[in-house]
């Protein structure tokens, strides 16, 4: 039992001590328990047990437990864990101690809604510039930024120390951005735009799809109601849909895993 202040955050600025290497469902889980830290600090709790926070996180204490031990956090028994210290440990796994500069790239619909939103300063980044090709948006003002031709992003990409690109173009024009964005020194992108990205070796890309999840929904509605519907006798049920679907599809417990996860 046991919590520790992270060894690298009170230490030289700029030098950044070796971090764990977290299994990718823990890194993703990570931002769901600062989010349910955050709340609890704010409604005045100092500490919070593995089974409160794991239900404030909306996943289960065991799986909470597992990701917590990798930062070395595994709370004390009968108190819990410590609220202020555990969010001190998640921000500096994360990388949130430092408020890290966003570039946003494409300034429609979605830029402008993405430009406009609060969120991102409260939960440690800063927009720092926009940018469009479009000569009618340049200029433009939004939340207190210019909107920039894209032809200045190196420069103020060096300037700002732009750490991160939003891409919110249409998807014909992603992969140029990238490669500006790229050349620009930055190494992490979050596109918004369906398509996929090539980039260079250590540069990291993460894609924002509504519509594969809104897909992923539809596939569960239509199992739901292809069970609804298949007729209540022995050896019938999911393994009825690979037949339907044209075999090879969905065997009974690929398709249990699939929406337990
Ligand atoms: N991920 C999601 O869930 C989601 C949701 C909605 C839209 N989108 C995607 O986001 C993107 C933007 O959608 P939108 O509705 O805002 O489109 P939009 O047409 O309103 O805006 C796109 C902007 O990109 C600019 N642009 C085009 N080429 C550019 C370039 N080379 N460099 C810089 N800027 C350039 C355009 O001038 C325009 O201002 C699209 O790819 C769309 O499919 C994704």
């Amino acid at each position: 039992m046991s919590q520790h202040r992270p060894a690298g955050a009170s230490g030289s600025p700029g030098v950044v001590p070796a971090l764990p290497d977290l299994p990718e469902a823990t890194v993703a889980r990570l931002p769901e328990y600062l989010r349910a830290l955050h709340h609890l600090a704010e409604s005045g709790h100092d500490t919070v047990s593995s089974e409160g926070l794991a239900s404030a996180a909306g996943v289960n204490s065991a799986k909470l437990r597992k990701d917590l031990s990798h930062l070395g956090s595994y709370g004390t028994r009968g108190v819990g864990y410590d609220v202020a210290l555990l969010v001190e440990q998640i921000e500096y796994v994360l990388g949130l101690t430092q408020r890290r500069a966003v570039a946003l790239v494409g300034v429609g619909n979605l830029g402008h809604a993405l430009a406009g939103y609060a969120g991102f300063g409260t939960r440690g980044f800063r927009i720092a510039a926009l940018f469009d090709a479009d000569p009618g948006r340049v200029g433009e003002q939004i939340n207190g930024l210019t909107v920039r031709h894209i032809d200045e992003l190196p420069a103020c990409a060096a300037q700002e120390s732009i750490a991160i690109g939003v891409i919110a173009t249409p998807a014909r024009a992603a992969q140029t951005v990238a490669d500006q964005l790229v050349a620009a020194g930055v190494t992490s992108i979050l596109n918004f735009a369906p398509c996929v990205l090539s980039v260079p070796e250590g540069v990291d890309v993460r894609k924002v799809d509504l519509a594969i999840e809104l897909q992923i929904l539809s596939f569960h509605e239509h199992r739901k109601a292809s069970l609804t519907a298949l007729p209540d006798t022995p050896g019938a049920g999911i393994a009825a849909i690979p037949n339907r679907l044209g075999g090879g599809g969905l065997g009974s417990s690929g398709t249990q895993e699939a929406v337990g996860s």
